[in-house]
């Protein structure tokens, strides 16, 4: 069997998880990894690997897993998908991510390449839970509570902003879909906890939600990667009332992220040109083996 050539662009927490998956996926290879300082210090489990600064420098890429910050995927997935490379992202910004389907769109019929988009746990999983919720009882409300975890969105934004070193961002659940978010930075010399505190209420990311921002010694020292989510559905299938549905992870984010996305990497190589999130995607090609071997055994 022939197998899937991955790329992972970029090598932070996510990259780090996804080349884990790649090498426990039976059918991928990586390709290499795609980084902004090319091989230079190149991490010792890094060593099997080419490491380059341009994709253009690997040989033969199916698709590129963008690992990068959320903000940079829209310019690197049309970039990367110019050469005819296919590109999965785990992009979470949830009001922008119509908008960057339907440009990505265009520029994968343009280019006959295929996109995932927003592809890790939420967006991404949960969208698909949701989605199945909202079937199963078509009226009703429905709840996503995260946490108490790390959000890596949240905290590469936070690590962003000029003065801060290091960043932890925690999303405690309040109920009902609504969270506090607990920001521990650790500042460079000089650096003002109040002028970070102003940036990040200004930032879209964190402007909705109740916030707290801390200074710490070492980031190093507080940091735990584990999330999580509930999910609730209460709600009416056909005339019947009082249907309740829920759904419950416990999680290494980074781990489960960059599973998800080997997993719609695999569908990417499935799918017709165009650009997709997942639940627009058959669940059945998100796993390796063919549909048979899945329809005689999980259905
Ligand atoms: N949808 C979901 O469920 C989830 C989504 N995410 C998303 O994943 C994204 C990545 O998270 P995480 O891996 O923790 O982030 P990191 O900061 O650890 O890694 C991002 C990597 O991107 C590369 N990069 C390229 N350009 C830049 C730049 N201008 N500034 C900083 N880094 C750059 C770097 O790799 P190098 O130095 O090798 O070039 C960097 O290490 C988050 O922004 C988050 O939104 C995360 C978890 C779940
Ligand atoms: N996109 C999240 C994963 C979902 C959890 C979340 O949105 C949050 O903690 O706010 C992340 O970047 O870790």
């Amino acid at each position: 069997m022939k197998k899937i050539r991955a790329a992972v662009v970029g090598y932070g927490n996510i990259g780090r998880f996804t080349i884990e998956a790649l090498e426990a996926a039976p059918d991928f290879e990586i390709a290499g990894v795609v980084r902004r300082q090319g091989d230079k210090d190149k991490p010792l489990e890094l060593t099997p690997y080419e490491v380059v600064d341009d994709i253009q420098k690997l040989n033969y890429v199916d698709v590129a897993i963008l690992a990068t910050p959320t903000r940079l995927c829209p310019e690197y997935a049309e970039k990367i998908t110019k050469l005819g490379i296919n590109t999965v992202d785990s992009f979470d910004i949830h009001t922008s991510i119509l908008d960057y389907r339907t440009k990505q769109m265009e520029n994968n019929k343009e280019t006959g390449t295929v996109s995932v988009i927003s592809a890790g746990w939420d967006p991404g999983s949960d969208s698909v839970v949701r989605v199945l919720m909202q079937a199963l009882a078509p009226k009703g409300l429905s709840y996503t509570n995260f946490g108490p975890g790390m959000s890596m969105g949240h905290s590469v934004v936070a690590r962003s902003k000029k003065g801060v070193k290091d960043a932890l961002s925690m999303t405690i659940p309040l109920g009902e879909g609504i969270h506090r978010r607990m920001v521990y930075v650790e500042l460079e010399d000089g650096a003002k906890l109040e002028d970070i505190t102003h940036e990040l209420k200004a930032d879209d990311y964190f402007a909705h939600d109740e916030l707290h921002v801390f200074a710490v010694n070492s980031i190093d020292e507080v940091k735990d990667m584990g999330h999580g989510v509930h999910m609730t559905r209460k709600g009416v299938s056909g005339k019947t009332q009082n249907q309740r549905l829920s759904f419950d992870m416990s999680i290494n984010n980074p781990a489960l992220t960059g599973q998800v996305l080997v997993d719609v990497a695999r569908a990417s190589m499935r799918l017709q040109p165009g650009c997709y999130t997942m639940p627009e995607i058959p669940v059945i090609d998100l796993l390796p083996g063919t549909r048979e071997e899945i329809v005689a055994t999980l259905v």
